[in-house]
């Protein structure tokens, strides 16, 4: 979605589409805190009518200042003396209420939004810029969506209630007035409405840009691309990145800003005009005998009451129009998640059989969308049972892309790809992940500890020390953690350690990182495949040496996939694959290919030179 699109989307904010942001909003606070809501009515509906009877009280008392009993003067003073205990103990508890509630819902809230991100099954829609916007904008709402609706709504009834009060109280003093002052107030809300809008519209565009500034501010936080950036000294390149998307975001704050600015200098001067008005003729009328002293009094809180009210519920309809917009983006993340899963199913969900003949790709061409161009054109491969099978090329030949069709990442453009036969777009995304070990080429280093970064691997076996262990062992890597100084429960991270926790965490090397990548995968101790992207492409000559005769025993009978440039790596794979600009280009048993003296032949000869004594 374009900028301009999704502003015409802004400005369509229809009244079924509010309404129905702020029933779902109702439902999570009333699920989550029922008391605390409770509580929020009560006080804001209360502390709506304490202006209003304080006006009356007040206006009664001056009237009855000369001549009245004491005791109704003792009355009326301690109403008025209740009230203002009421006026200043209610807003405290309906904050803590209002705090409480937006807290526990919109904890819900967020809790809903990560199981549906959690439940997408490809990469496509978290590549797509607009739905990062719109995602952000969720995320936002779930900061405070929740609770700041409710509580929006009932300041909104609350102002109403007082306005409403203070109405009927100027309406009693001059009926003149109060249509003079409800008048003035017509504009007003116009002019909110149409600001509320335009912040709409303003926090969609800077939503992009705030993205964009994270990034360039997480890069130069980063201990990770620190090296980079110290070494090629360009953090200030990415700080002048940064500063101008803050003032891109900046200047389209200044030009809302500015707008409000002069809407609500306008309306003030307006309010200002009004009240002066008004009070000129209460004094001239009180003088000519008309009203006392009692109803000056009364008048002067109606009219200040009337504005003041009216312009607080001006700002609880903004406020309000501003979340139920969050909210809409929320709601359509769910909806998208929901309703329009990318990964689309073909047919019934089939279930998915261990596998025994082994998977086909047929025909399969590939495109990341349709600006780009095909990545893979016209694929055949048998992958089959038990057997290991390599994939070698050239950088950007669609090795690793081929890698994500399997996993089902990305759903081919055109062909299939068969388990045993089976299309697995008919069969559950979950089902047939669980049948996979991978290691990707650009692997993960989680700021978790040593035994969590292998558990990610199969979440089950978090407190099962010996599984743990058993992965880490297959991967050589036993060692390295129970050196470490906590062994396994070390974190490795320095950046995340926990604030009470005195001791420092530990980082591991790029070759051990990689390591414990390969302990993740083979934590599934029997997967159907086992995918290995550039599994050794950091470890030194000895180690990989050493990982490859460990993987070549854990392949033995099992079905494999392993990619690698060190051509030696793969020479004992049953099958060795080359692709070349998404073709398969040549199929066959490493001594058949460099028989054949093709692209393997030659790619092979190059390395095994670098390797041989120059005189
Ligand atoms: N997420 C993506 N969106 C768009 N294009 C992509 C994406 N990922 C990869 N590509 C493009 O697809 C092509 C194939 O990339 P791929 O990573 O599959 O190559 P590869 O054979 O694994 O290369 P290498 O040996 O360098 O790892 C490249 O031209 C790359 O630019």
């Amino acid at each position: 979605m374009t900028v301009s699109q999704a502003a015409g989307a802004e400005r369509r904010l229809r009244l079924g589409d509010m309404a129905a942001s702020a029933r779902t909003a109702a439902a999570f606070a009333w699920q989550a805190a029922p008391w605390h809501t409770v509580v929020l009515v009560v006080t804001t509906t209360a502390g709506a009518g304490v202006p209003v009877v304080m006006a009356w009280l007040t206006g009664a008392l001056l009237n009855r200042l000369v001549g009245a009993e004491e005791s109704a003067l003792l009355g009326l003073a301690c109403g008025l003396a209740g009230l203002g205990l009421m006026a200043a103990l209610l807003p405290p508890l309906s904050t803590y209420a209002g705090n409480q509630l937006g807290r526990r819902a919109n904890l819900r809230l967020v809790d809903r939004l990560y199981r549906v991100i959690n439940s997408l099954p490809g990469l496509a829609r978290m590549e797509d810029p607009s739905f990062q916007d719109r995602l952000r904008m969720a995320q936002a709402a779930g900061g405070q969506a929740t609770g700041g609706i409710v509580q929006s709504l009932l300041l909104i009834a609350a102002s109403v209630l007082t306005t409403a009060g203070f109405v009927g109280t100027l309406y009693v003093v001059s009926p003149f007035f109060t249509i003079v002052v409800l008048a003035s107030c017509a504009p007003a809300f116009v002019a909110e409405l149409r600001l509320s809008r335009r912040r709409a519209l303003g926090d969609w565009r800077v939503s992009s840009t705030r993205r964009r500034e994270w990034f360039y501010e997480s890069l130069m936080t980063s201990p990770h691309a620190l090296q980079e950036i110290q070494l090629f000294e360009a953090g200030d390149f990415l700080r002048g990145r940064m500063l101008a998307e803050r003032r891109t975001a900046d200047a389209e704050r200044r030009a809302v800003d500015r707008q409000e600015l002069k809407v609500q200098g306008g309306l003030a001067l307006l309010g200002s005009l009004i009240g002066g008005a008004g009070l000129v003729w209460a004094a001239l009328a009180a003088r000519r005998g008309q009203l006392s002293v009692g109803d000056v009094s009364i008048f002067i809180a109606g009219v200040a009451g009337v504005q003041a009210a009216l312009s607080q519920l001006m700002r609880a309809l903004a406020h309000t129009h501003h979340l139920l917009l969050l909210m809409r983006h929320y709601l359509a993340v769910i909806e998208i998640a929901d309703r329009a899963p990318p990964l689309p199913m073909d047919g019934g969900p089939a279930g998915l059989p261990a596998l025994h003949r082994g998977i086909e790709l047929r025909d399969v061409w590939f495109r990341y969308d349709e600006s780009h161009p095909w990545v893979l054109r016209g694929v055949d491969l048998f992958i089959p049972a038990g057997r290991s099978v390599a994939l070698v090329g050239h950088n950007g030949a669609g090795k690793s892309t081929l890698v994500k069709l399997l996993c089902r990442f990305y759903e081919p453009t055109r062909g299939s790809i068969l388990w045993d036969g089976v299309d697995i777009r008919r069969v559950p995304v979950k089902e047939l992940r669980r049948r996979l070990g991978a290691v990707f080429q650009p692997y993960m280093e989680y700021d978790l500890t040593a035994a969590e970064n292998i558990a990610i691997g199969d979440t089950r076996a978090l407190d099962d020390r010996p599984r743990l262990r058993g992965a880490a062992r297959r991967a050589g890597i036993d060692g390295v953690i129970s050196a470490l100084p906590r062994g396994y429960d070390t974190m490795l991270s320095k950046t995340l350690t926990r604030a009470d926790d005195t001791s420092a965490g530990a980082l591991l090397s790029g070759g051990q990182w990689q390591r414990l990548a390969l302990a993740r995968a083979l934590l599934r101790e029997r997967p159907d495949l086992l995918i290995l992207d550039e599994p050794s492409s950091g470890l030194d000559a000895e180690a990989e040496h050493d990982i490859h005769l460990r993987l070549a025993r854990y392949r033995a009978g099992r079905t494999s996939l392993l990619i690698s440039h060190r051509l030696a790596a793969v020479r004992d794979a049953d099958r060795i694959v080359v692709l070349h600009d998404g073709r398969i280009e040549e199929e066959g048993r490493h001594q058949d290919l460099v028989d054949a003296k093709g692209t393997y032949a030659r790619l092979f000869t190059l390395q095994a030179k670098g390797y041989q004594h120059r005189d």
